[in-house]
């Protein structure tokens, strides 16, 4: 696991959409051999959707050939409600880049059956072979898209009930705590395992226990997010009040570790 101290949240957004450009034009990808990238919603990843918006517009990065899933979405919320994943996704990057809406995937929360389209979602995902870069958030309680404490490291996409601290912290989008959604789907743990590579954003104070259990802690179901450990290729990116939690020898070490890179990024600015 990599883990990158950055200064501010901004500076993710920069460092991250970075990364995702980059890795995006050395695979070359074409119509036959597109990019597969995963997408996670919420505050977390927002200033990488707007560097990645300013890197197309630069003509640094294009999306022709780039095919997405998201890693979740609500379960009951009208497709065109501003709080669907599916809205904030097309309102926040799609409708911005060069994508062809084709090769966008979404869950759908409002599927007649919601099992089966779960299933086809796997499915789908299997048909592109493998999903090459997953980007992801974390819940202050340790949740990676919604896998909520308790779920199975091996689980795969499929229905889960939020937790209380989950609604809780998603209320602030909605007028009233009661108009959260109850249920989500999301892809499983095991989903984000078999991605080839991972990039998880943590920001704030209030997500500092959640990196520590995902740095320092044992990997447990408790903090799903600790099952990154098992990834052989996940990059965490945090910001300075995320760190709060980490012992100073482990933060000593990360940015030891990272410090010409970091540099090396800076001075690109
Ligand atoms: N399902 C989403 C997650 O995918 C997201 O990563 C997390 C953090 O959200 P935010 O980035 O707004 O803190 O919460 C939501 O519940």
């Amino acid at each position: 696991m990599r883990l990158i101290p950055l200064r501010s949240a901004d500076e993710m957004g920069q460092w991250a959409a970075r990364y995702i450009a980059d890795k995006i034009n050395q695979f070359h990808p074409t119509a036959d051999k597109p990019f597969v990238l995963g997408c996670p919603t919420g505050s977390s990843p927002l200033a990488t959707y707007r560097e990645l918006i300013r890197l197309f517009q630069a003509g640094e990065v294009s999306f022709q050939h780039v095919v997405t899933f998201n890693m979740d979405e609500y379960v009951g919320l009208p497709s065109n409600h501003p709080q669907s994943y599916r809205y904030f996704m097309f309102n926040n990057f799609f409708n911005h880049i060069d994508i062809n809406h084709d090769n966008v995937h979404l869950l759908n929360g409002n599927a007649a059956d919601l099992d089966k389209e779960c299933h086809e979602y796997e499915e789908k995902i299997r048909q592109f072979g493998q999903i090459h870069l997953f980007m992801g958030g974390v819940g202050s309680d340790g949740h990676i898209a919604f896998n909520e404490p308790g779920s199975s490291l091996a689980s795969r996409t499929r229905v889960k009930t939020l937790t209380k601290e989950t609604l809780q912290a998603n209320a602030r989008f909605f007028d009233d705590i009661n108009e959260v959604p109850k249920m989500a789907l999301t892809i499983g743990v095991g989903t984000l395992l078999d991605a080839q590579e991972v990039l998880v954003l943590v920001d704030g104070h209030h997500k500092a226990q959640a990196l520590h259990a995902a740095v320092e802690g044992n990997v447990t179901h408790q903090w799903t997010v600790s099952a990154m450990q098992m990834h052989p290729k996940c990059m965490i990116v945090c910001d300075e009040p995320a760190t709060d939690e980490l012992k100073v020898k482990t933060l000593k070490y990360f940015n030891e570790l990272e410090s010409a890179n970091i540099e090396n990024f800076r001075a690109k600015l």
